[in-house]
Parts: structure tokens; C-alpha cells; sequence
């Protein structure tokens, strides 16, 4: 299927006429030229259609699909007159498109070389997805649940035909997008349900406890909140395994040893899209750059990001921005509320209060649930390298608990809720006190390594209730 453009230019400057009535006043002569234009956009349509020369019943092989929504027989023809864009577009079969361009030149030559048409277009690859029903014209919703559907499955309408037709809203769409737009919308009209791919990138602490969040509540999302979610994909440092249908969660690790394959993320990400699900989500629970390397292309690509992942955000300020930029003109999600107070609505709570006009004044908190976790159980029986194994072991740390000893962690967090702010920020920008660990131990780049040399650098230096320790119990401040 092919789509096929004329787009043409305003009449106005041509006639004599008009631009003595440009003279008399600017209301009249915009309504005149408006006018003109229309009864030219109107002729110009009525002329592309019969050169086309398609009778409708022609067009019934033109549409792939089946059931109900794909009604074929019932579909007259994709024609769409913009008149605001001052263009005419019409569906034809693929291997007629070189024919009806040829028509279209030759029989729009004279106004092609006076530049009253500007050019016929042929937009390849396209396909045509039929609503059909019975009272559609007269019942709200209709159409908006049909391109809200499509829009939340991120596909793309390049035309639309609604009319007053009580039977059939078209809508033409590129043709990879075809299985997944038909999915999209069969689910919202029949099933009331959207349906979302899963790929879980890094099933650490996090990645675990949202794998077994997904294995209890599935069927109650879908029951309830009629969202049907579906685990595609889980990859870690070393493998992946994906699925065609969804992975069965009360034995994914098992599959993942066992019959998982070399990871290759370019791999991951094309199944990510090549499943007929309409929506597509990766889950990035690693602390990986490497990973959040992929942002831009996924959020192209159309697949929605969740991530507590905290490196894209406090990263290089042109690099998020870039991010925010195709995030807010795709629409596509890229959510991160994670990222600061785990799973506190701080983020939220901030662009609600931005977003209704107030003014952020300061932030203050302690940002770090492993630090916390120190202060509270540092209390001289152990030593201070236990209770950071300790910390380790509950799920608290960073994946090398470098980053929160450091102070790291918080400066992270700092710079994302600073930028949520508004801020031009850069993590440098952030202060942090690295002073009072040795070289040696900040070397470590291994959670294992620094694990391993903390207690020969920490437990003589820190004593519970000393000065050490009350420097570092500070809150934070921004
Ligand atoms: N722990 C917490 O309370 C909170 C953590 N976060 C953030 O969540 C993220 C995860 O933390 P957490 O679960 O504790 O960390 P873990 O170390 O437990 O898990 C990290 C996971 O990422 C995987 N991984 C690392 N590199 C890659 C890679 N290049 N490709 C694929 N997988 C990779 C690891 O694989 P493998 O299993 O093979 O090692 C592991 O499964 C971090 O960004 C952290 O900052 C945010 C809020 C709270
Ligand atoms: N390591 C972090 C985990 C959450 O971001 C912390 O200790 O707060």
C-alpha cells in the first residue's frame, strides 16, 4: 500500500482579481484567498481520483487483514482532503504506484509548471487499518479511543478518514507498524486492555523484586486495571534469554542459567520490537552506562524506559537533556521515579508542585538508605565493615557500595532532583567529600575488591559517635 500526496500552493498571487481585493482589507482578502484555495483543493481531489481511476470495490484487495476490524468489503477508499495543509492523499495498491504518479504528473503538468502544485508525493510501505461498526459516526469515543490506542502504542497515522460514515474510521499507517496497530486497537475496542512487552535488563535486588512484583500481581493488573503485562526478555552482565510469548516468572532464573544465550543488547532491543504486542517497555535495573548508552535509541525506537538506574540522569547535562528533549516531542515514557528516594513520590511531588507554579525554594533530606542503615547500626559491637557487608546483603547498597560510602550515590541524586528543578547542573557541581577515604580503597572498582579492603581502611578510622561519623550524618541540602 502506497500513499499518495498532492500538495499544491495557494492560488492567491496568480489573479489580478485577488490581489485587488489583498488591497481592500486583510479579513477579506484571507477569506477569499481561504475560499479559492478550498474550491481548488476540492477540484484538485475530485481530478486525482479519477485519473487514479479505482472504482471502490477495487480497493478491497488492497487492505491485508481479517475480522471485524478489517472489513474489507466495507472499506470505500482512504481519501483524505486537508485543507488546511492544502494536500490530497489517497491510498493505491503498491504496484500501482509508478502508473498513478505517472497519470497524476501528466495530467497536472500545466499546474505543476505554473508552481500552482508544488509536487505529487508517493509515500511507500503504508498499510490501511479499518474500524468498523455500527453508530460510530453518533457514539463519543469512538475515535479517540482508536488513535488514543495507536498513540500509546507509539505508531505513527500518516492519513485518516472518518467522514460522517455511521460504519468506518481509516487510518493509514506504516506498514511494519501494521500487526502492532491492529493488535493495539482489537485489545482497547474488545478487550478493554492494554497489552505491554517487558524487557527486564540487570535482575539484581531490584530486578528480582519487580521479576516476583510481575509473577504475584500479572493477573490481578489484568483483571483489574486491564493491563495485560508480559515479561519478553531478562538479561544480565553475561546472558539473555527472550521469549516469543511471555518467560514463565516462577522459573525465570532457572531459563535464564539454563537456556540463556550470550547477551547482545542490539539483540535484545530488536526483540523488544519485533513481537506483535502494541507497547514495548524496558526495564534498565543495572547501574551499567553501558546500558543507559541505549536511552536515545529505545526512546526513538518507540520503547518506553522505567529505571531506578540513576547514571542517564546525573550523567553529562547535554546527554539528559538530549534524553528530556526526545522524551517530551515522542511521548514515549521514560519514567524514573526510582532513581531518588527508591520508592518515595519525590520526583512526582516535585513537577506537581513546579508544574502548578510554585517555586522550589530548597530540598532537604537524607538521600541514602545505606548511609542511613550505618548511622543507625554503627554502634561499636561490630566492626563498621560488617554493617557495610550488612547493608550489602539487604539490598540497600549500590552494586559497589563504593558509591554510597563515598558519598556518590547522594551527589547522584542531588544533581537529578536539582535538574527536575529546573538547574543547569553538573555532577561536579555537587560537592563531595572523598577526602577521608584512602586511595587505595577508592581504586577498588568491584564491589567484591572494595569489600575485601574496607576493613583494613575503615574499621581503625571510624568509631561509632566520633567525629567521622557525625560529619557524614548530615542531611542533605539543595
Ligand atoms: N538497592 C536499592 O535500594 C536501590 C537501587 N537503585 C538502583 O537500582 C539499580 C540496581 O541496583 P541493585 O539491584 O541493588 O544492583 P545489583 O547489583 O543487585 O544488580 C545489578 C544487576 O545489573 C546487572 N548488570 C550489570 N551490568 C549489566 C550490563 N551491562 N548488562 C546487563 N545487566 C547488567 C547485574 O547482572 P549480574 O546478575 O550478572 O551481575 C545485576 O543483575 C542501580 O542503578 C541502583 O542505583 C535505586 C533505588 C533503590
Ligand atoms: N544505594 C542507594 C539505593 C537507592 O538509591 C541508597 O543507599 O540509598
Amino acid at each position: 500500500m502506497l500513499l499518495t500526496k498532492v500538495t499544491w500552493k495557494r492560488f492567491m498571487t496568480s489573479t489580478k482579481k485577488l490581489q485587488t481585493l489583498l488591497e481592500i482589507g486583510k479579513e477579506l482578502s484571507t477569506f477569499l484567498s481561504d475560499l479559492e484555495a478550498d474550491i481548488f483543493n476540492l477540484r484538485a481531489m475530485l481530478r486525482a481520483i479519477s485519473i487514479a481511476g479505482y472504482a471502490p470495490e477495487t480497493l478491497e484487495d488492497w487492505v491485508v487483514g481479517h475480522g471485524e476490524v478489517w472489513a474489507a468489503k466495507l472499506l470505500a477508499a482512504a481519501v483524505r482532503k486537508a485543507s488546511s495543509e492544502h494536500s490530497v492523499c489517497f491510498a493505491v495498491p503498491e504496484k500501482e504506484a509508478d502508473t498513478v504518479r505517472e497519470a497524476l504528473l501528466l495530467k497536472f503538468r500545466k499546474d505543476l509548471d505554473a508552481e500552482r502544485l508544488s509536487k505529487v508525493e508517493v509515500v511507500k510501505n503504508c498499510s490501511i487499518l479499518a474500524a468498523v461498526g455500527h453508530r460510530m459516526a453518533s457514539t463519543p469515543d469512538v475515535s479517540a479511543n482508536l488513535f488514543d490506542a495507536l498513540s500509546k502504542a507509539s505508531i505513527n497515522v500518516r492519513a485518516f478518514a472518518q467522514g460522517c460514515s455511521e460504519y468506518n474510521i481509516t487510518v493509514v499507517v506504516d506498514q511494519n507498524d501494521a500487526v502492532r496497530a491492529l493488535k493495539a486497537v482489537h485489545s482497547r475496542f474488545y478487550h478493554n486492555e492494554t497489552s505491554i512487552a517487558v524487557g527486564l535488563v540487570g535482575p539484581g535486588s531490584i530486578g528480582k523484586a519487580l521479576l516476583n512484583q510481575f509473577k504475584e500481581q500479572v493477573a490481578i493488573l489484568k483483571e483489574d486495571n486491564k493491563v495485560d503485562f508480559r515479561v519478553m526478555g531478562i538479561q544480565n552482565r553475561t546472558k539473555m534469554y527472550l521469549s516469543e510469548t511471555a518467560i514463565d516468572l516462577s522459573n525465570w532464573e532457572e531459563l535464564l542459567q539454563t537456556k540463556g544465550v550470550p547477551k547482545d543488547i542490539a539483540i535484545f532491543t530488536a526483540h523488544m520490537q519485533s513481537h506483535s504486542l502494541p507497547n514495548a517497555v524496558i526495564v534498565d535495573c543495572t547501574a551499567d552506562d553501558d546500558v543507559t548508552g541505549n536511552y536515545y535509541d529505545w526512546l526513538q525506537k518507540g520503547i518506553h524506559i522505567i529505571t531506578p538506574n540513576k547514571i542517564a540522569n546525573s550523567g553529562p547535562y547535554e546527554q539528559y537533556a538530549r534524553l528530556r528533549r526526545l522524551q517530551r516531542q515522542s511521548g514515549i515514557h521514560y519514567f524514573y521515579e526510582g532513581t531518588v528516594g527508591a520508592g518515595l513520590p519525590i520526583i512526582s511531588t516535585l513537577r506537581g508542585l513546579i508544574g502548578t507554579g510554585d517555586k522550589i525554594l530548597k530540598v532537604e533530606g537524607v538521600l541514602s538508605g545505606t548511609l542511613s542503615y550505618l548511622f543507625n547500626n554503627f554502634n561499636g559491637e561490630k566492626p563498621f565493615s560488617q554493617i557495610v557487608t550488612e547493608a550489602k546483603a539487604e539490598g540497600l547498597t549500590e552494586p559497589n557500595p563504593k558509591d554510597d560510602l563515598t558519598g556518590m550515590d547522594v551527589g547522584r541524586k542531588v544533581t537529578i532532583l536539582a535538574r527536575e528543578c529546573g538547574l543547569r547542573l553538573e555532577l561536579d557541581d555537587v560537592k563531595i567529600d572523598e577526602d577521608w577515604m584512602s586511595e587505595d580503597l577508592l581504586s577498588h572498582d568491584t564491589a567484591e575488591k572494595y569489600l575485601e579492603e574496607l576493613p583494613k581502611s575503615f574499621d581503625e578510622v571510624i568509631e561509632p559517635g566520633g567525629k567521622k561519623r557525625k560529619q557524614q550524618e548530615k542531611s542533605c541540602d539543595l
